[in-house]
């Protein structure tokens, strides 16, 4: 666009349709203004509603205002576009009154307004929530192959929350709407939708809305942080394709490309968005954006340029794996390479007491496992080791939509922990054994102890 001087970046522009017979007025949002030597603005744009012809010659006028969401009570509960269109909501039009405009784009919170990570966010899943804990303003990337289980951990994490009275936010970028819906109709059916926000740019939508969905959802969260001082947990599923997506747009825009052809200003395009995340301080109101971002690697390869850009931003990272995947350990999390850089902070007392030395016992046992494999006698002290390691996996092993309460995983875990298990003979009997533990009424261990109630268990699943 060109004699458009007063543009600055993040402003909406509208323009004249070419169809005459449209009502529709086309938006776009200024992303970029380049002067010339010889005076002369060349300003980018991105068109928000391409579907509305325009064409060479359009007469562009500028908004003056900044790119920005219309929100309100109903928004914790819809199923909305970057732009703030719904697509599915579960109140009636009335209920639909927005408060407020809220920046796509608005600075992070300062220093000053945050504190550090010091709440616990339960995601219900054992393997998590005893050796990779998370608190509550932490940004943890879940990194893995395609079809490793990322987003069923976010989905289980969104379930357990409801529970925790957190909001949360799940924004699914460039997928399948199918399976969109499909993930939406999941979490219905588990009674989340009340507390949930999706903001869903799929496949089939331009590159500008898979870029800017992120953006979107982001503003979203900070408008229940800072406005009703909750805490949001965020979910992008994932950033890789958002990447890509800019990746498209700055060539389009002929910026000069970098590694992998992505753009030199990826990192802060991922940089700006994380960075919105934060435990908020007392003074400003307590509320925490927590996010899970999800990233998608090939062949396990960490070391590309989008995934090692993330690794370097978040505060820790779960690694899944395709063959613990492959060997039927689910959630595949990778224990020995996946890590917590403030969560464990945030740590429950009782959690610590039993789940303490387990990531240590765990990494020992697989490394016990794979020189077993040449052993053809083993010791009896290494032979208890395994059949103690093993057992600890099966405990670990946790089905989708099988959130565990943080009570109920630190009885698990000190079971395990003080040997009751090895009274089970067989691996696959233990999950037997935890499916009728579990579904014991909590009075029981108001009576008995976890561990005589155990060994009663024990011998009633041996004996059937
Ligand atoms: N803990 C689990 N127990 C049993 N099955 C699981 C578990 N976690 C994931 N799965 C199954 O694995 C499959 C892939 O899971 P999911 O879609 O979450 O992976 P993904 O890595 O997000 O995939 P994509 O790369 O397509 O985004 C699904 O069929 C899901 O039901």
């Amino acid at each position: 666009m060109s004699n458009y001087a007063a543009a600055f970046t993040g402003e909406i522009f509208q323009c004249d349709t070419t169809e005459s017979f449209s009502t529709d007025v086309v938006y776009g949002l200024v992303v970029s203004v380049t002067s010339t030597p010889s005076s002369s603005v060349t300003v980018g744009g991105l068109l928000l509603n391409p579907k509305v012809g325009t064409s060479a010659g359009t007469l562009i006028s500028g908004t003056y205002s900044l790119a920005s969401l219309y929100l309100g009570r109903y928004s914790s509960s819809c199923f909305m576009e970057p732009t703030g269109g719904l697509i599915v909501s579960s109140g009636t039009e009335s209920s639909v009154e927005c408060d407020m405009a809220w920046m796509l784009e608005t600075p992070a919170p300062s220093i000053v307004s945050r504190q550090s990570v010091c709440e616990p966010l339960a995601t219900g899943i054992v393997s998590i929530d005893a050796m990779i804990p998370i608190g509550r303003g932490q940004r943890e990337l879940i990194i893995g192959d395609r079809q490793t289980g990322k987003t069923s951990i976010c989905l289980d994490t969104i379930v357990n929350l409801k529970y925790e009275k957190v909001l949360s936010v799940y924004v699914p970028v460039g997928q399948k709407a199918a399976s969109v819906l499909d993930a939406y109709q999941q979490l219905v059916k588990r009674d989340v939708y009340q507390a949930l926000a999706i903001v869903m740019a799929s496949a089939s939508t331009s590159a500008v809305m898979q870029y800017l969905s992120v953006y979107a959802g982001t503003a979203l969260a900070e408008f229940f942080m800072y406005n009703l001082s909750l805490p949001v947990f965020i979910a992008y599923d994932d950033l890789a394709k958002q990447a890509s997506a800019y990746r498209e747009i700055s060539l389009l825009l002929r910026r000069p490309p970098g590694r992998e052809a992505f753009p030199g200003d990826i990192f802060y395009v991922h940089s700006r968005l994380l960075e919105r995340s934060a435990k908020l301080n007392y003074a400003c109101g307590s509320g925490s954006i927590t996010a899970f971002p999800i990233v998608e690697t090939l062949a396990q390869d960490v070391s590309a340029f989008i995934p090692t850009n993330l690794i370097s931003i978040t505060d820790g990272q779960l690694f899944l794996s395709t063959d613990l995947f492959n060997q039927g350990i689910k959630p595949a999390i990778d224990v020995g390479i996946s890590v917590t850089r403030v969560g464990s902070a945030a740590q429950q007392d009782q959690m610590k007491m039993v789940a303490g030395r387990l990531k240590l016992t765990l990494a020992q046992f697989v490394e016990l496992e794979a020189f077993s494999q040449f052993a053809s006698d083993l010791g009896e002290d290494t032979a208890r080791a395994l059949a103690n390691g093993r057992r600890i996996r099966e405990v670990l092993k946790q089905d989708v939509a099988s959130p565990m309460s943080i009570p109920q995983q630190c009885a698990v875990l000190s079971l395990a922990g003080s040997g009751v298990l090895a009274r089970i003979p067989s691996d696959s009997l233990v999950k037997v054994f935890l499916g009728y533990f579990l579904s014991l009424p909590s009075w029981c261990f108001l009576y008995v102890s976890t561990k005589v109630l155990a060994v009663a268990l024990i011998d009633y699943v041996v004996s059937k």
